[in-house]
């Protein structure tokens, strides 16, 4: 599964684990390149939302894997200025779709083989001119390994739990520091130690600790790096 595919467009392959700031940076990095963006981690978050709206066990992975090869799923354009809606199976589930529960959900769904692979050549047909900034756990080793340009960001545990939950706070949800970041380090510990493309930088990977850094430092150190290593391709 981690065979070196050729890309039809560069891809730049942001890793790392939940909270670390990276769909905050793939979306500006995509915003100023003007390449495609693919947020892989909301393919697993819907899949795990399928699983469970249809009564799915976990470890019925041949049941899920059949839910993801054939996932129903439509982006909505918003009015201008308001958020793009998701609809699973007809349904708005925009409200849910980055809900803790909904990770820890994905994250289950997300150790099953049969379900990753039925993601995988989704994932791979994002890589389109004029080039796709991707966001996940597994860009860097096995979707993209080819990538030209692989980052993996992380962060204190504490720091992305204070971060989701000013985020989520943000967005009126009833949340509590504590068991954020339990479900956190729970999940951390899942994605990583899981058998098939667990979570862990790839060998040219340039990892990048986002304590105490700003989105806009993080940004500029990721956008140095793409010059540098996009040059003569
Ligand atoms: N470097 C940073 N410093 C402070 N807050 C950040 C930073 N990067 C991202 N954030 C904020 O942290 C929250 C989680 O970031 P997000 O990009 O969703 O992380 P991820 O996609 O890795 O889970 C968001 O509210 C985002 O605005
Ligand atoms: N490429 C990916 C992306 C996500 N996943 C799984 C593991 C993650 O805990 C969940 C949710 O991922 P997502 O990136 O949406 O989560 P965060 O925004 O980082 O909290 O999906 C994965 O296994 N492989």
């Amino acid at each position: 599964m981690s065979e070196k595919i050729s890309l039809s467009a560069p891809v730049i392959a942001i890793d790392g684990p939940s909270g670390s700031g990276k769909g905050t940076l793939c979306q500006k990095l995509a915003q100023h390149l003007g390449w495609h963006l693919l947020d892989s981690g909301a393919l697993y978050r819907l899949v795990g939302m399928a699983a469970d709206k249809h009564g799915c066990a976990f470890d019925d992975e041949a049941a899920i894997a059949k839910l993801a090869a054939n996932l129903d799923v439509e982006f909505v354009a918003g009015e201008p200025g308001e958020p793009t809606r998701v609809l699973l199976e007809g349904e708005d589930v925009s409200g849910d779709l980055r809900t803790e529960t909904t990770g820890m959900l994905a994250s289950k769904v997300a150790v099953l083989p049969a379900v990753r692979s039925a993601l995988l050549g989704r994932q791979r047909d994002f890589a389109q001119a004029p080039g796709l900034v991707a966001d996940g756990r597994d860009m860097g080793t096995v979707v993209f390994t080819s990538a030209p340009v692989k980052i993996f960001l992380t962060a204190s545990a504490e720091e992305r739990a204070d971060r989701r939950y000013l985020q989520l706070k943000s967005k009126g949800d009833d949340v509590n520091l504590a068991a954020l970041l339990g479900e956190i380090r729970a999940r951390d510990k899942r994605d990583s130690e899981r058998e098939l493309a667990p979570l862990k930088p790839a060998e040219d990977a340039v990892q990048l600790d986002s304590s105490g850094l700003g989105i806009d430092e993080v940004f500029d150190r990721v956008l140095a790096e793409v010059n540098a290593r996009l040059i003569g391709l």
